[in-house]
């Protein structure tokens, strides 16, 4: 049986600080910006020199090549033009294939980030479910759906005859009978589930994921500390499609024993041996104080 030592994962660890002696050496990410201090857990580092400004890389030259031209033009139209920067590191390692934990910030643009990735891998031609993405509320799985949407949305559909993306919002308190209607008649291309009603149409045997080629995991930390949920997300990871067959992403603002963590994913094999852990640390760290004022109204 193989052993990993926790200090043998392959933890990349950015901070805005600078420091031109340390980089790291996957050619994916030579065109990176500035000098960023990447920390590795094993002794890994090499230098090496990067010249283009971090601020000069847009989100269209970094999904260049991976992303449809109708889905870039479409984030470009909301505003997603210069790339966050969770979104700066993890995208050339999510196109690449790996598997990855995106370990940022809340509000920092990890669900685009994903998004994105999701809608370079599926084929909107094929009839089959080829991403899950797995929220633990129906309110964040309906704010994803909605974000995937608007990405998907093809206007020259009808033009080029070829369908669009779909997207399903398979979440608690929903309508699941019409879903069921729905996955039997003509599958969508991506679902976004809560892990009750996932595991009601995975049970029933109307939705199958072998031929999910994308998995992510939003808020993995909350569903891992939550009891209901836990054991029903660890027989999602290994029983219902093989982590060698998918990609799998996971997605929280706070993994407290990230190492620990890392660890069990190649152990249970959740994940494939190489998986990245992108960790963003905040720029600017919480206030430690804050002031309270009030404005007294006489009337
Ligand atoms: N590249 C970008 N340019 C401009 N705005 C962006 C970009 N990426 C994301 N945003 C916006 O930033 C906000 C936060 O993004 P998002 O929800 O993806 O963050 P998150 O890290 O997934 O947060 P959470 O941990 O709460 O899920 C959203 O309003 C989103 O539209």
């Amino acid at each position: 049986m193989a052993y990993f030592s926790a200090t043998q994962l392959q933890t990349l660890s950015w901070t805005s600080s600078i420091n031109p002696n340390v980089t790291y050496r996957t050619p994916k990410l030579l065109f990176y910006p500035k000098p960023l201090r990447v920390s590795f857990s094993s002794s890994n580092v090499e230098t090496t020199t990067l010249t283009k400004d971090s601020s000069t890389t847009t989100l269209r030259e970094l999904c260049y090549g991976h992303v449809q031209e109708h889905v870039i033009r479409r984030a470009e139209e909301v505003g997603y033009v210069i790339p966050t920067e969770v979104q700066l590191q993890a995208l050339p390692f999510l196109f690449s294939g790996r598997d990855c934990v995106l370990h940022a910030q809340t509000g920092s643009g990890k669900t685009l980030a994903y998004l994105l990735q999701v809608l370079s891998v599926v084929d909107s031609q094929r009839s089959a479910v080829q991403a899950l993405i797995v929220v633990p509320t129906r309110e964040l799985g309906m704010q994803v759906t909605k974000v995937a949407r608007m990405l998907a949305a093809n206007p020259s559909e009808h033009e080029s005859g070829l369908k669009s993306c779909t997207v399903m919002a398979l979440l608690d308190g929903g309508m699941l009978k019409r879903h069921k209607s729905w996955l039997k008649a003509e599958p969508p291309t991506i679902v976004v589930a809560t892990i009750g009603s996932l595991c009601q149409m995975l049970e029933k045997h109307i939705l199958k994921l072998d031929t999910c080629q994308v998995l992510v995991v939003d808020e993995v930390d909350f569903m891992f500390n939550s009891s209901k949920e836990v054991s029903s997300l660890k027989r999602l990871l290994t029983s219902y499609s093989s982590s060698k067959n998918r990609q799998t992403i996971f997605a929280s603002a706070s993994i407290p024993q990230h190492r620990r963590f890392l660890y069990d994913c190649m152990q249970q094999k959740w994940t494939r041996a190489d998986v990245v852990h992108v960790h963003v640390n905040s720029v600017e760290p919480m206030p430690s104080c804050l002031h309270h004022r009030f404005v007294v109204i006489l009337s």
